[in-house]
């Protein structure tokens, strides 16, 4: 099937909203955050900040349906999506390197979650000579451009960005960034950037589109 990130992507129609009602998390008896709601539209680039451990990436990896929420639900189109095989929403790690098998080359891992786009490969600056070699020879902006790909195979609604060019130099993360922001435009894909860095943030999301965890505990 062919991925909704062919180069027609704009047929993508902008009603799709990712919601998160009343959500909760809790390790052990330890309550991260409580009762956080977030209304979230295709087409749009949301930061999650606040301060170490208020528990971003653990809101991101609720979103992504990688934790499960102590209460309250994350719906899609108003529907809940907990049971929903497939979750419209696809996590990217800060180091790649630990969501990606150190055994398999670029080509077998950016295949993993669907069939790829070689418009879109061009367009995140994945070079096919990279297929045949293995994660720990590319650098960490190609890793990140990579794992980017392999993201968008699944036909990801939303994107969830933690924290992706923290480790990376300006131009790398201005690279990257400006990927992000053109899929944006151009595939109305929605993206929750978390992150520390407000000059980043500043430049990537309006200010009505900057959701501080600390703001709701
Ligand atoms: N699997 C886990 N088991 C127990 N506690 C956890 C687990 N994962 C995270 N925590 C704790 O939950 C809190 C929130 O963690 P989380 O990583 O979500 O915060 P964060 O805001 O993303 O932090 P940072 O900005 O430092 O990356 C932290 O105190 C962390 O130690």
């Amino acid at each position: 099937m062919q991925s909704r990130f062919g180069v027609l992507c704009l047929k993508t129609t902008f009603t799709h909203m990712l919601e998160a009602r009343n959500v909760s998390a809790v390790y052990g008896s330890r309550i991260i955050f409580d009762h956080v709601s977030l209304r979230l539209s295709l087409g749009t680039v949301y930061c999650v900040s606040g301060p170490s451990g208020c528990g971003k990436t653990t809101l991101g990896r609720i979103l992504a349906g990688l934790n499960r929420p102590a209460g309250g639900e994350i719906l899609y189109d108003q529907e809940s999506v907990s049971d929903t095989k497939k979750w419209p929403v696809q996590y990217l790690y800060q180091s790649p390197l630990t969501a990606m098998n150190p055994r398999w080359q670029i080509k077998k891992i950016v295949e993993e979650a669907g069939s790829v786009d070689a418009g879109l490969a061009r367009m995140l600056g994945v070079e096919t000579e990279w297929e045949t070699r293995y994660p720990h020879e590319l650098s960490g902006g190609q890793l990140q451009r990579v794992s980017i790909l392999r993201s968008l195979g699944a036909s990801p609604a939303f994107l969830i960005a933690d924290e992706i060019t923290a480790a990376l130099d300006p131009v790398a993360q201005a690279q990257i960034w400006q990927l992000l922001l053109e899929l944006t435009e151009r595939c109305k894909l929605g993206i929750v950037a978390i992150s520390h860095d407000e000059s980043l943030i500043s430049r990537i999301a309006q200010p009505g589109n900057h959701f501080s965890l600390s703001d709701q505990n």
